[in-house]
This record gives structure tokens, C-alpha cells and sequence, in this order.
């Protein structure tokens, strides 16, 4: 018998996925897709169900990845509001399936979702001005996701009202610059990002500065625009699939301009980012992505821990997004590390290691005193002591660490958090350097590192 589907608020799908854990998955995905390989990703063109009386869509997205046994599918209603509106304009659901069985083992709030892996796809190093066009929630994710990569020196935004851009820059916390209109924000940008529910084009190509990047995320339909020909015919066009972009893009289609590529051809290797010229890349948003987003956060996936962690309103959330900022990435590292670590009371975990360790110690001195004539005493005792305590320590721990966190018999039931926050700190920092073969810390590599 299947077991019932889990629910998955979006609250705690904001707890469990960070930017660090999707942005690789993002990547693999996108170029499984475009290798056009039907056992890593079948994913038909989003199916669009009209809503005429509400002026939206609902979209079908359905995902098959045989290779790595996820079925989802996500439901999203997308609508094009009124001025003046306060309606959502994307709201969604992702359904994962066990493709053996096809019952539904969950169902999760998407839009954390949608937000957050349409924002993880765009990205610029070396990028110093970046505009938003568009104060919404994909404004703000792709604001988030920018600044928690990048270091850009200057942000501008713009928007329709005043008071959406006042609005916006409040709630981004400083550092972003409100513009009067659109034009001002994006004269000299290097990066410009639209994230309008705009049906007429919001940019033009004789404001943008050669060589810039543009991230083009609204107008999702066919009869939909936010680029103008100037812009759409004079820049290479990137999307994220082809096909959906010929079918579903205003912009693309309208402007007759031609695609140059994928994404994830370009993360393939087999077209070039080009990076001297002016660039756009047409998102439109695929299933793929969600079915990798969700596989991420559902229960038994790979971030368990932290949502099993979030439920029991663990710490977690404390080390993500509060008082310690500089353990975020290090919270992530970590998690990549040595997942599963689920160690609610990792203090305790590490009590056990030190108790270990000294255990250890006392053995390892009491041997070496009874040798004839090697007794130990004064300076040698104490050189010996830091060693010991030191290395055996960091072992015995981590030992005791992964051992608790296993599926043996041996995991306590009460371990469910990810790891010490006070004890394990040294062996988290050291962790960071080992994997990404530096000692400093530092955002991973981005998806579409290649503009
Ligand atoms: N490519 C993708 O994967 C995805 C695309 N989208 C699209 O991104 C766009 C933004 O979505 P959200 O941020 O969720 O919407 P939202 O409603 O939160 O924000 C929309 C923003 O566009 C502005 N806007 C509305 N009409 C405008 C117009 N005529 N001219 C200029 N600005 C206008 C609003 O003032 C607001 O700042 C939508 O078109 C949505 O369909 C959304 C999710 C994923
Ligand atoms: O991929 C997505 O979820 C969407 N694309 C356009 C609106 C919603």
C-alpha cells in the first residue's frame, strides 16, 4: 500500500531550499534537457488552459526523469492583471509522483519554487550595474539570489508606480537605487533583468548598452511582449527550450528573431556564450526545473534533514536566516558534505565525540607514561594533550557525527538537526575549504555563468 501524500507548505519549502543547493541541479538539469536525452528528461511543451474571465492561464507542466525516478508535474496559474491590481499573478502547485506506482507521494506549495529557480538561472559575474524592470516577487527573487551571488556596485529598479518602487527598495533592505522610468534604470546597466506582467514592450534596444545582458522573464505568452524588435533582433537570443519558446514566447515570435541556443547548450559546450555581444536570454520556465526543485525538497530527498528540521522548528532556521549570516553558506557546505547530518542535538553529539576523544587521550598517555623510562611531564605533557585533543577531537567527533546521522541502529531518535552549533564550528569551517579547494568562503559557480 502507498503511503499517503505529504503536504508541503510553502513556508517550509522557503526553509529547506537555498540557492547553493539548486543552482547545481539547476545546471545538470537544464543540460540533461537539452541533450534531448528521453530517459534523463521528458518534458512536453507546458500545456495552457485559457481563464478567459480572469485574463490568465492555467499551465500543465509536466516532467519525466526516468534516469533519476521523478515524475512531477506542477499546476500554475498565471494571469495578466489589471493596473492597480494586488493579485498574485503566478500562483502554483508541484505534484511529485512515484512514476513505478503513480501515486502522488506529495504535493508542495510552488511558488517558493517558481521564484527561486527562475532567479537561479540568471546570472553575470563580473556584472557592475544591475536594473530590475518589474517590483514583484520574481523582482525580488532575482534581487535576493543577484546580491547573495554577486557583488554588483550599483542597483536600480523601476517600476510603474512611485510607490511600487519605494515599496520594493524598503523591502529589499537598502542598497538598490528607485528609478523614475525605465529608461533611466537601464541606460549603462550591464545586467537587465524585466519581471513585468507587461504586455507591450517595457525595454528597447536603443537604451541598452552594447554588450549587456538582458534576462527577459515576463510575457509568457505568444501575444505577449516585453523586449522590442530593435532589441529581440539585434541581440543573441538564448533560451531555456526551444520549443516552448516557439510556442510560447511574444517576443521571440513577434520579432521573428532567431534562437540561438540553449542554456544548456551552452552548459554542454556546444554553443558558446557570447559574451562581448548583447545578450538575451527568453526565459519562460520548465517543468524540469520544478521536478528538480521539489525532488530537493521533498521528505526523503536530499535535503530531508532540513526539512525534517523545519517541522520540528529546529535551529535550522536560526543558522539559515538569522543571527549567524556568515553560517549560511557554511550550513550549506556543510549539508552538501556530510548529508544526511541530522542532528537536532548536535551539541550532544559532540559531547559524545569529545568524551571519545578524551577517553582516547587518557589511553594514549597512559601508555606512554608506563614505557620505561618515558614518563611524561611539564612541556612534553602539554604538547602531547593539545595534539591529541586537537586531532582526536576533530575525529572522534566526526566519527561520533556521522555515525549518530547513519541509518543504523546507532542513530538516536532524537537526532534530527544538521549539526552543532557551537562544538562542530571548527570542523564546518575546515569542511569548506576542503571541498571547494580554498580556504575563504564563496558562492558556488552559476548556472549561466557564461554571460
Ligand atoms: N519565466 C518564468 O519562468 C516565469 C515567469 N513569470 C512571469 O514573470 C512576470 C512577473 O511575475 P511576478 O513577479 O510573479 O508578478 P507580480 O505581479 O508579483 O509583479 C509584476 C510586476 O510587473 C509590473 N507590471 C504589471 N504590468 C505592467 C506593465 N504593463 N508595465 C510595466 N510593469 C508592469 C507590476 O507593477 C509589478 O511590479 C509575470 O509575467 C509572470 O508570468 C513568473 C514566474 C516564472
Ligand atoms: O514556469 C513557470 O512557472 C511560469 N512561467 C510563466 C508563468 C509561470
Amino acid at each position: 500500500m502507498a503511503e499517503p501524500p505529504v503536504i508541503i507548505w510553502e513556508e517550509e519549502v522557503k526553509s529547506v531550499l537555498r540557492y547553493m543547493d539548486l543552482v547545481p541541479r539547476l545546471e545538470d538539469a537544464l543540460g540533461k534537457f537539452s541533450r534531448r536525452d528521453s530517459a534523463a528528461v521528458l518534458q512536453p511543451v507546458r500545456t495552457a488552459v485559457p481563464l478567459q474571465k480572469h485574463s490568465g492561464f492555467m499551465g500543465l507542466m509536466p516532467t519525466y526523469m526516468e534516469n533519476d525516478g521523478v515524475l512531477s508535474t506542477k499546476f500554475v496559474c498565471y494571469y495578466n492583471r489589471e493596473r492597480g491590481s494586488t493579485l498574485p499573478a503566478v500562483q502554483a502547485t508541484v505534484v511529485l509522483l512515484d512514476p513505478e506506482l503513480g501515486n502522488v507521494k506529495a504535493v508542495m506549495g510552488g511558488e517558493v519554487i517558481t521564484a527561486m529557480r527562475t532567479a537561479a538561472l540568471l546570472m553575470a559575474p563580473g556584472a557592475e550595474v544591475l536594473a530590475i524592470l518589474g517590483t514583484g516577487r520574481q523582482a525580488l527573487s532575482h534581487f535576493n539570489v543577484f546580491t547573495e551571488m554577486f557583488s554588483f556596485k550599483e542597483v536600480r529598479v523601476w517600476s510603474r508606480t512611485k510607490e511600487e518602487v519605494a515599496r520594493f527598495v524598503r523591502s529589499a533592505g537598502g542598497g538598490v537605487r528607485g528609478c523614475g522610468s525605465a529608461e533611466e534604470a537601464v541606460r549603462g546597466a550591464d545586467v537587465i533583468v524585466t519581471v513585468t506582467r507587461s504586455t507591450e514592450p517595457v525595454l528597447f534596444g536603443q537604451w541598452v548598452k552594447a554588450g549587456a545582458h538582458v534576462a527577459a522573464v515576463g510575457a509568457c505568452r505568444p501575444d505577449w511582449r516585453e523586449l522590442d524588435d530593435v532589441l529581440m533582433q539585434s541581440a543573441v537570443v538564448y533560451v531555456d527550450s526551444r520549443e516552448g519558446a516557439l510556442s510560447e514566447s511574444g517576443d521571440v515570435i513577434l520579432s521573428g528573431a532567431e534562437v540561438f541556443a540553449e542554456l544548456g547548450d551552452v552548459i554542454n559546450g556546444t554553443k558558446p556564450a557570447e559574451r562581448e555581444k548583447t545578450t538575451v536570454f527568453k526565459s519562460l520556465g520548465m517543468g524540469v526545473e520544478d521536478a528538480v526543485s521539489a525532488q530537493l525538497a521533498h521528505p526523503g530527498g536530499f535535503l530531508d534533514h532540513r526539512l525534517k528540521a523545519a517541522r520540528s522548528q529546529s535551529r535550522t532556521l536560526q543558522v539559515q536566516h538569522g543571527a549567524h549570516q556568515d553560517d549560511r553558506h557554511r550550513g550549506a557546505v556543510m549539508s552538501d558534505l556530510f548529508n544526511p547530518l541530522q542532528q537536532e542535538h548536535g551539541d550532544w553529539i559532540s559531547v559524545h565525540g569529545m568524551a571519545a576523544a578524551f577517553l582516547l587521550e587518557y589511553n594514549a598517555i597512559k601508555k606512554l607514561s608506563n614505557k620505561p623510562g618515558k614518563r611524561l611531564c611539564g612541556s612534553h605533557y602539554i604538547t602531547v594533550h593539545f595534539l591529541l585533543t586537537f586531532w582526536l577531537g576533530a575525529v572522534t567527533e566526526l566519527i561520533t557525527t556521522l555515525t549518530a546521522s547513519s541509518n543504523t541502529v546507532f542513530r538516536p531518535r532524537c537526532v534530527r538537526a544538521e549539526h552543532s552549533r557551537t562544538v562542530l564550528r571548527s570542523v564546518t569551517v575546515c569542511s569548506r575549504g576542503v571541498r571547494s579547494g580554498v580556504g575563504t568562503p564563496g558562492p558556488p559557480g552559476p548556472v549561466s555563468c557564461n554571460f
